[in-house]
């Protein structure tokens, strides 16, 4: 019943709704009462042999009256109870959006994409069950248990309702036993549910590498043993309901065997009339559901709880990025004074991840960051994309530290490539103007042909409108990359930042982009950082990063003659291009 009290922000919010819900179904039992009442009284006329046409004409229209009543009132609770779940469904779905929206790289890193897919599903779904069949069955049940049994003890027999009630209590006691272990053994099958999506989802979007390694079966033998464990955990749920259900039938059974017994003696002793003992019985089916109804009860709420609790934890999870109280809501400009003393990511206190780098850029430069795989290149950009906001140091960009803007305003201040891209599934069209879809064609293509992407997409059937994606054309890894420039390059942004997102393009290619980002945004500062030292050639001011640290500091040719890595990584990588060209011409 916890369940209850812990949404109580929700039943606040939709008590109108509710009452005239429960009202509805108040009404319906009493009118529930009717119908076994003149069943009896009509059995009463015909064993008295005083029924008249007239009796059995308005007994039957009362009966009629009655039907369509409930009949009425019962669409009217069905509308307002299963209707108020559906918006506490709306509620925790955007809530939920919401929090995977405003989290941070650490959430990401923590949660795994399939137990955040079963949450938003499975564990909303038993959440809304609650609000919904939950609350109606808990209301009907103590309302047309109550009512029936007040009936049957007011219009029959005290004594009587009394036998016939009492093996119901054994039902209350089992659902107390059981309450608790239904909840942890539902807690392990949602636990097990998310395992095989998070399961799924890694072989679908690696099934090209798993096929490349034949590692098929070992992945379905994975996959399999996960299907296992989930169904160990369905199953171990299952027999708790198993064990509820029969016991319900067992103890009305229990309670019919009573009645018959104790009503067959009261007929024969005159303490009521054969026609009360036929009405009590219908009273007695009337009593069955709300038996049934505490059994699926108490796993909807149990079940509902252990999703609530796995919810709750979601959203009570906080991101560690700055919100200060009073927001820069200015939109700053493309100046850059990078000071970090000393980052460690949040997971790793051990390793120093940068230390001591310092830069300062002007708007309109452009900076080159390169150094040996694993230096440190794409964590000063994750800092820069607020990734983490805990560091000993400063970033200013315009004229705040990046912690005093406001988060939203800050980030459509930059437009970032990242080194793997991301398709929407839709066409070219909207994959480029995603950040501004109200972007005019001639924008969009101006984008492209600064990406040098244009050539390409005039070159396909359907130009714009060719559709990308999972549901469309699969497009080169260069193809994705140029794309990903364009839509960045589209919303104009003040600071321009590529995380080796020229890796895929040819040298040829990567020099035409580099030209037109450099004529097209003059006023604007870009920050590249790549393998490749070709992109970074033509920067105001190239950092070489190495073990977190800057190693190497100046322009391509104060560079070449510090013969230092860069030096050494740049004639290597002119001889492997070289070498590399005289191959592809034969
Ligand atoms: N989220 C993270 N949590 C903990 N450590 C990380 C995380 N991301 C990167 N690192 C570590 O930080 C160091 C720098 O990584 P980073 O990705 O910045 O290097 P990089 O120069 O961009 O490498 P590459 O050229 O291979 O892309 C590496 O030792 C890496 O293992």
């Amino acid at each position: 019943m916890g369940i209850f009290s812990r949404l109580k922000w929700f039943f606040k919010n939709q008590w109108k709704q509710y009452l005239v819900g429960v009202l509805a179904l108040v009404v319906v039992a009493i009118f529930n009462v009717i119908p076994p009442r003149i069943i009896g009284d009509v059995v009463d006329a015909v064993s008295k042999k005083n029924m008249t046409a007239r009796f059995l004409v308005i007994s039957m229209s009362i009966f009629l009256v009655t039907a369509i009543a409930q009949y009425l009132l019962r669409y009217l609770w069905r509308k307002m109870i299963f209707g108020s779940s559906f918006v506490l469904e709306r509620e925790l779905r955007s809530r939920l959006y919401r929090q995977f929206m405003k989290m941070d790289a650490t959430f990401y890193k923590k949660w795994r994409t399939g137990d955040l897919m079963a949450h938003a599903t499975n564990d909303i779904d038993a959440v809304r069950e609650v609000a919904g069949p939950g609350i109606l069955t808990l209301a009907d049940s103590i309302i047309t248990g109550t009512s029936t049994v007040l009936a049957m003890g007011l219009m029959i027999s005290w004594k009587l309702t009394l036998f016939a009630v009492l093996p119901l209590l054994l039902l209350g006691i089992m659902a107390n036993i059981l309450g608790g272990k239904v909840h942890d053994a539902f807690s392990r099958s949602q636990a097990e549910f998310s395992n095989i999506n998070n399961k799924t989802q890694e072989s679908i979007v690696g099934i090209k590498v798993l096929k490349a390694l034949g590692q098929e079966r070992e992945d379905e033998e994975d996959f399999d043993k996960y299907v296992a464990d989930n169904i160990t955990a369905n199953k171990r749920s299952y027999r708790l309901d198993s064990l509820f259900d029969p016991l319900t039938t067992l103890i009305m059974g229990i309670s019919y065997v009573i009645t018959i017994i104790f009503g067959g003696l009261s007929v024969l002793h005159n303490q009521i009339t054969i026609g009360q003992l036929v009405s009590f019985i219908t009273y007695m089916t009337q009593l069955t559901w709300p038996m049934y109804a505490v059994g699926s009860l108490f796993n909807v709420l149990e079940r509902g709880s252990a999703s609530y609790d796995r919810i709750s934890e979601l959203l009570g999870e906080k991101s560690s990025l700055v919100h200060p109280k009073h927001e820069v809501e200015e939109i700053p400009d493309g100046t850059l004074d990078f000071n970090i003393h000393s980052f460690h990511y949040p997971d790793d206190d051990q390793a120093t991840a940068l230390q001591d780098v310092h830069f300062q850029l002007k708007e309109g430069q452009t900076l080159g960051i390169v150094g040996p795989t694993g230096g440190g290149k794409s964590t000063i950009i994750s800092l820069l994309m607020r990734d983490f906001d805990h560091y000993d140091g400063s970033i200013k960009v315009g004229q705040y530290d990046i912690r005093k803007y406001n988060l939203d305003n800050y980030l459509n201040t930059i437009g970032y490539v990242p080194q793997t891209n991301f398709l929407f599934s839709t066409d070219i069209r909207d994959n480029v103007r995603f950040a501004n879809i109200e972007a005019s064609q001639e924008a969009v293509e101006a984008a492209s042909r600064v990406a040098d992407l244009d050539a390409d997409i005039e070159k396909m059937p359907n130009g714009y409108d060719t559709e990308v994606g999972e549901l469309g054309v699969s497009l080169s890894g260069g193809q994705k990359q140029r794309l990903a420039i364009a839509r960045a390059i589209l919303s104009n942004p003040k600071l321009l930042i590529l995380d080796d997102s020229l890796s895929a393009v040819d040298f040829k290619t990567e020099r035409n982009i580099e030209q037109r980002i450099a004529h097209n945004r003059k006023e604007a500062t870009t920050i590249i950082a790549a393998s490749r030292l070709s992109s970074v050639e033509n920067a105001n001011q190239i950092l070489v990063i190495d073990h977190g640290t800057i190693i190497e500091k100046g322009t391509h040719k104060e560079l070449l003659a510090q013969k230092g890595w860069y030096y050494n990584t740049f004639h290597l990588q002119e001889k492997t291009a070289e070498l590399e060209g005289r191959l592809n011409n034969g």
